[in-house]
């Protein structure tokens, strides 16, 4: 049984893994926190999410619950992961990232501190995203340089990075396929006399609104026709159960940094 702590465990992603992990066999719940500050401390993980007392009492920080749990589930800010992966090299545990918004300074960070452990870290978790990313290489390879790329994302009116973690990870994707590199070549946003769209250009179009859970888009535009291929999550559990089921490979796995391809079996 492996035993797994939640961090953000009263936050959106963070209701909804207590609620995956109860609902999952094989695993427990053996800690969850939440901000330090926060006047949950002390209540009970299960209330809080929703899904029945399960007798795990909110925890202020994750290293005060260290005898608690194997591996952490961390879907927070990208400063308090990287406190987290610090926790987890003290301990020994595991960690289930799905953290988005890191700058590429935290990225190498996370990378550094991530050597010797299990670590899966994914900007989506969610299986229809995993099998986009495919699809992308195949639809980016067949349109080669003769379309235009652009990516259209759509998310709550409560996401604080933009653009998503998983549209800059779609943007890589076709970037890589097409020998571009994404810090040259992406356009974020678009006002006033921009002049004709670079052929090389990829785009990134962000909608915060309501309460969209999360919607991607990637356009390949060329003369006469485009495609357009798309992900629409209607429900974090998606997400979630992503998590839940990369918390239960990495256990079986070697030391290293995965990510969801990996856990998925489509590298
Ligand atoms: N990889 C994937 O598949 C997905 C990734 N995400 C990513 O997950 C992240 C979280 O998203 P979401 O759940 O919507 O955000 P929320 O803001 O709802 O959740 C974050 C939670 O972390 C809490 N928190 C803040 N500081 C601490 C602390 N020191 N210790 C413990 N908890 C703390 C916050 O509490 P408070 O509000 O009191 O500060 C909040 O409840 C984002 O980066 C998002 O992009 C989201 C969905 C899918
Ligand atoms: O913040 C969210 O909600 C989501 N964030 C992830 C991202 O930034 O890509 C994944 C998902 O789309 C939901």
């Amino acid at each position: 049984m492996t035993r797994i702590a939640v961090a953000g465990a009263a936050g959106r992603m963070g209701k909804t893994l207590v609620e995956a992990v109860t609902l999952t066999d094989g695993v427990s719940l053996g800690a969850a926190t939440v901000h330090p500050e926060s006047s949950l401390i002390g209540s009970d993980a299960g209330e809080v999410a929703g899904v029945g007392r399960n007798g795990v009492m909110l925890a202020g920080s994750l290293s005060e619950v260290t005898d608690d749990f194997d591996l952490v589930i961390d879907f927070t800010f990208p400063d308090l992961t990287l406190q987290h992966l610090d926790v987890c090299r003290a301990t020994g545990k595991a960690a289930v990232i799905g953290t988005t918004g890191l700058s590429e300074a935290e990225k190498q960070q996370l990378e550094a501190k991530s050597e010797g452990l299990n670590v899966v870290f994914a900007p989506n978790m969610s299986v229809g995203v995993n099998l986009l990313l495919q699809i992308l290489q195949t639809a980016a390879r067949v349109m080669g340089d003769d379309a235009d790329v652009e990516i259209i994302e759509a998310h709550h009116r409560h996401k604080k990075d933009a653009p998503s973690g998983t549209a800059l990870r779609l943007g890589e994707v076709v970037a890589d396929t097409l020998g571009r590199d994404l810090q040259q070549c992406a356009v974020y946003g678009r006002e006033g006399f921009t002049g004709e769209r670079p052929r090389e250009a990829i785009g990134f179009e962000t909608i915060r609104a309501g309460d969209i859970v999360g919607e991607h888009t990637v356009m390949f535009a060329g003369l006469g026709e485009r495609i357009e291929i798309s992900h629409k999550a209607s429900s974090r559990m998606t997400f979630a159960q992503g998590a839940v089921r990369a918390a239960q490979w990495l256990m079986q796995q070697p030391a290293g940094l995965y990510d969801m391809q990996d856990v998925l079996g489509l590298k």
